[in-house]
């Protein structure tokens, strides 16, 4: 249902850009099978054709800032917003901009993390998107999404390139633990291959009575 809403469904772009991520499994640790989008990148197909679908979703939104979180947003973010006529904010870890700054921390599996914007790089009221290579429990985009609306820009949509369909991480999401896809629309061109996620996350989402669409997850 979500390939549908997004009209890609059967978009042979969206099949080449998940064979040219390369899964590394047991990295950096026993059990992560780790989506490596540098492969991505050197498949220069693959990655123009990544860029013209965000750019073919977003041209048309009014969108003046397109947000990319550290480090592999940047890889994707300012291509998108050279296009798109936006400008580019790097969301940067910590102790990496130099002038004065605004901090949220996240979640990590183990430990916690943090995300830091200029102050000034954003007004009020301007159009943002968040852009990030993955969303595994989105507490990442999450701090991103929430340091924008603290300096009061409406953040319009959250996007990957890749969806990491943890059952545990439906979980959080359908508990609304991140507080993400309550209320931001998630733009996602690929999932993890070697699982089912959409039927997986029907069968989380009946378990917890709450509609899979009010998600409003798109692939
Ligand atoms: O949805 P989450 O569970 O928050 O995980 C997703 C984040 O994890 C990865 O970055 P990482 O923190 O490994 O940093 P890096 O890009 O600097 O390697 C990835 O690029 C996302 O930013
Ligand atoms: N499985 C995964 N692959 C690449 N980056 C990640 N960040 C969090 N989970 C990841």
């Amino acid at each position: 249902m979500f390939a549908e809403e997004n009209g890609l469904k059967g978009d042979p772009r969206l099949q080449a850009i998940s064979q040219a991520i390369r899964v590394v499994p047991h990295f950096p640790k026993q059990g992560i099978m780790f989506q490596d989008i540098t492969t991505l990148l050197l498949d220069h197909k693959a990655f123009k054709d990544t860029v013209d679908i965000f750019v073919d979703r977003y041209r048309d939104m009014h969108i003046s800032v397109v947000a990319g979180i550290e480090a592999r947003g940047f890889m994707f973010g300012p291509s998108i917003a050279l296009r798109i006529g936006a400008k580019f904010v790097p969301l940067r870890k910590p102790r990496k901009l130099p002038g004065e700054v605004i901090s949220e921390k996240y979640a990590l599996e183990y430990g916690t993390d943090c995300l830091e914007l200029h102050v000034g790089a954003v007004q009020p009221g301007e159009r943002a998107i968040v852009i990030d290579d993955l969303v595994a429990t989105g507490g990442t985009l999450s701090a991103g999404v929430k340091l924008l609306e603290r300096v009061g820009a409406e953040v319009v949509e959250c996007a990957c390139v890749i969806g990491v369909p943890e059952v545990k991480v439906m979980i959080y999401y359908l508990l609304a633990g991140a507080g993400l896809l309550e209320s931001h629309f998630m733009f996602l061109l690929s999932r993890v291959k070697q699982t089912n996620f959409v039927e997986q996350y029907q069968k989380v989402a009946q378990q917890l009575s709450c509609s899979p669409s009010k998600m409003r997850l798109h692939f």
